[in-house]
């Protein structure tokens, strides 16, 4: 699974594209593990292209970079069409941070994957409210391969799923780190959700 493929018997062999997504909470080593496959496919002598939505300025305007500090160059784009442009003759498309692009990721990743890209895909699958985030549960869909990381709840060292907001904001956008988030498994988000606003304790009252 997730080799780099293009010789095949000493021979060139048609390029085949597909789709990964790398989903999961925040803090549960979705960005390392997008840059571990793109810095393999960089040693297989791929051509390999990074993008993260430009809003996302959190540690770097241009770099992706992990909360463990690795990183890896990346280009900033506004819109996801920019994509397609930027990224003829590449093998290998990352794309981080998918949550802030717009429902057009979906169509662009698989218009990649049709003429020949591998597209690995990292993002939110659920915001703070534990609501599905942005294109990330539609491109889960159609994707060939889908990998759920965990972080460890802080609160009580079980398996993460959730990001719990610590910060006053209810928008669903709102830049941060572990000054505005906590990885928390269901049972701590649950007990979180319960002393916030009328509409986060009923999220938890469906529970
Ligand atoms: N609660 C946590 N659970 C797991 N890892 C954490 C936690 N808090 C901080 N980390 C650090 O975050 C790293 C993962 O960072 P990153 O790949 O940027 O995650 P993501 O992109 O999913 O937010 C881990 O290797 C670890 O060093
Ligand atoms: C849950 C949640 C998160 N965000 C923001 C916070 C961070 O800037 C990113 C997630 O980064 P990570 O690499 O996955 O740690 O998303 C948000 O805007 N809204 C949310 O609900
Ligand atoms: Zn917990």
């Amino acid at each position: 699974m997730f080799i780099e493929p293009r010789v095949g018997n000493g021979r060139e062999v048609p390029r085949r594209g597909w789709i990964e997504v790398v989903c999961g909470s925040m803090f549960s080593g979705k960005t390392e593990e997008l840059i571990r496959r793109l810095n393999r496919a960089k040693i297989a002598r791929q051509q390999v292209e990074i993008f993260k939505p430009a809003l996302d300025t959190r540690y770097h305007e241009h770099d992706v970079v992990s909360h463990n500090a690795n990183s890896i160059r990346s280009t900033p784009v506004a819109l996801p069409q920019e994509m397609l442009l930027l990224a003829s003759g590449c093998d290998v498309v990352g794309v981080d941070e998918a949550q802030f692009f717009d429902e057009s990721l979906v169509d662009v990743c698989v218009q990649l994957a049709n003429r020949g890209t591998r597209v690995i895909v990292a993002g939110l699958d659920m915001d703070y409210m534990g609501k599905p985030f942005g294109p990330v549960p539609a491109l889960m869909a159609v994707a060939e391969y889908v990998t759920k990381v965990h972080a460890v709840c802080v609160r009580c060292g079980e398996i993460a799923s959730y990001s719990f907001r610590i910060a006053a904001s209810e928008d669903q956008i709102l830049l941060g780190e572990t000054d505005s988030y906590e990885a928390r498994c269901r049972h701590c988000f649950l007990e979180g959700m319960k002393g916030k606003s009328p509409e986060a304790a009923s999220v938890a009252a469906k529970h």
